[in-house]
């Protein structure tokens, strides 16, 4: 992750962008009317050089035509885009050169052709210097255990190796922006395990940029210090994962050993004992809220043995952000940035 001042020149820069999608709608046996669907609505964020961000949401939240627009592959209805400084809609080819695209659901690789086979057609198309290209390619095999299959056609990879291939493929031109759209969708436990890994030592070693859009928390609480959730086309959170629990005024959990078994704790300000195990007992309370005085309380009046604290899941409260948590999750439309909120 680059720091300090290189940090501070924002690679991708989104501001109030709109998309509007007229589509037509059966509206009676046979009368069909024009509607508008604003898939993205007010739009606003940066990401500085270096930075890896997760950008989550509920399904038809705007996530896929976001990336669609920070590519040049749809042409936003209003607001400013830039990548790198560039337009993308005005100048696709060009930033082209400059950003790498997976996309988990499909492969940008030629089917019937071996990766190696693949690859150089990549390096053709993007013109990719020979020293660049072989230190690239040299690096994703090692790092992503490709050896073995360069030589096989895509057509008989397994949907990890796919990935590993397509992820490759998105490197081998050095792009300083990567766009992941569900990079770990349907891969075992050890491929996820691996292409986390393989993301993350990228980002570090080379200072990429990345954009990942997923529907698994854990790609995101494992690579992501920064997380923008999207629904209904705007922002409704960014920041750290942590201000992400602090925001959904999620509960933590005081668990505490006693020395024996007792009646469920009372009266302790602020916390409710909300399960009891022989001697263990959980204490719920406000995430918002320090631990200490209710340790404090507890340890006052009761045979204390052993504590610990548990944050709360982060897919509960995504669950409850989705489900419209309320007010309290809206951050207006022009975001936080990561430093802000971490
Ligand atoms: N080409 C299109 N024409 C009309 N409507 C569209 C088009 N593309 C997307 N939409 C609509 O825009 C909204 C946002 O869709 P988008 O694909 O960006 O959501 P998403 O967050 O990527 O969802 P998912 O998680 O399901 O991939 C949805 O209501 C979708 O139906």
């Amino acid at each position: 992750m680059v720091s300090g001042a290189a940090a501070a020149e924002q690679l991708i820069e989104v501001e109030g962008v709109e998309k509007v999608f007229s589509v037509r709608r059966k509206a009676g046996r046979l009368r069909r009317v024009r509607q508008e669907v604003r898939a993205v609505d007010g739009l606003s964020f940066r990401v500085p050089r270096g930075e890896m961000v997760g950008y989550i949401g509920p399904n038809g939240a705007g996530k896929s035509t976001t990336i669609k627009m920070l590519t040049g592959i749809l042409v936003p209805s209003g607001g400013r885009l830039r990548v790198a400084g560039i337009d993308p809609a005005r100048e696709r080819t060009r930033l082209a050169r400059r950003i790498g695209v997976v996309f988990g659901q499909r492969t940008t690789l030629w089917w019937d052709l071996p990766l190696r086979d693949s690859y150089e057609l990549v390096r053709r198309m993007y013109r990719v210097p020979d020293r660049t290209y072989r230190a690239n390619l040299e690096r994703c095999v090692e790092l992503l255990d490709l050896g073995p299959l360069l030589a096989v056609p895509v057509r008989q990879l397994s949907l990890g190796q796919r990935m590993r291939g397509d992820i490759t493929a998105a490197l081998l031109h050095d792009p300083e922006v990567l766009y992941l759209d569900e990079p770990t969708i349907g891969l075992d436990v050890v491929s996820k395990a691996r292409v986390r890994e393989f993301l993350r030592e990228v980002n570090a070693e080379r200072g990429t940029t990345v954009l990942l859009t997923t529907h698994d928390l854990t790609d995101i609480e494992q690579l992501c210090r920064r997380v923008m959730v999207i629904d209904h086309g705007h922002l409704v959170y960014d920041g750290g994962l942590d201000g992400l629990r602090a925001a959904g005024g999620g509960e933590r959990t005081l668990v505490v050993d006693l020395a024996r078994e007792l009646p469920p704790i009372e009266g302790v300000p602020g916390a409710r004992t909300v399960r009891v195990d022989g001697p263990r007992q959980w204490l719920a309370f406000p995430a918002s809220q320090s631990a200490a005085p209710l340790v404090a309380a507890v340890a006052a009046r009761y045979p204390l043995v052993d504590l610990s604290v548990r944050e709360p899941e982060i897919e509960t409260l995504i669950a409850e952000l989705y489900a419209g948590g309320g007010p309290r999750w809206d951050i207006g439309r022009s975001g936080t940035t990561a430093d802000d909120a971490l």
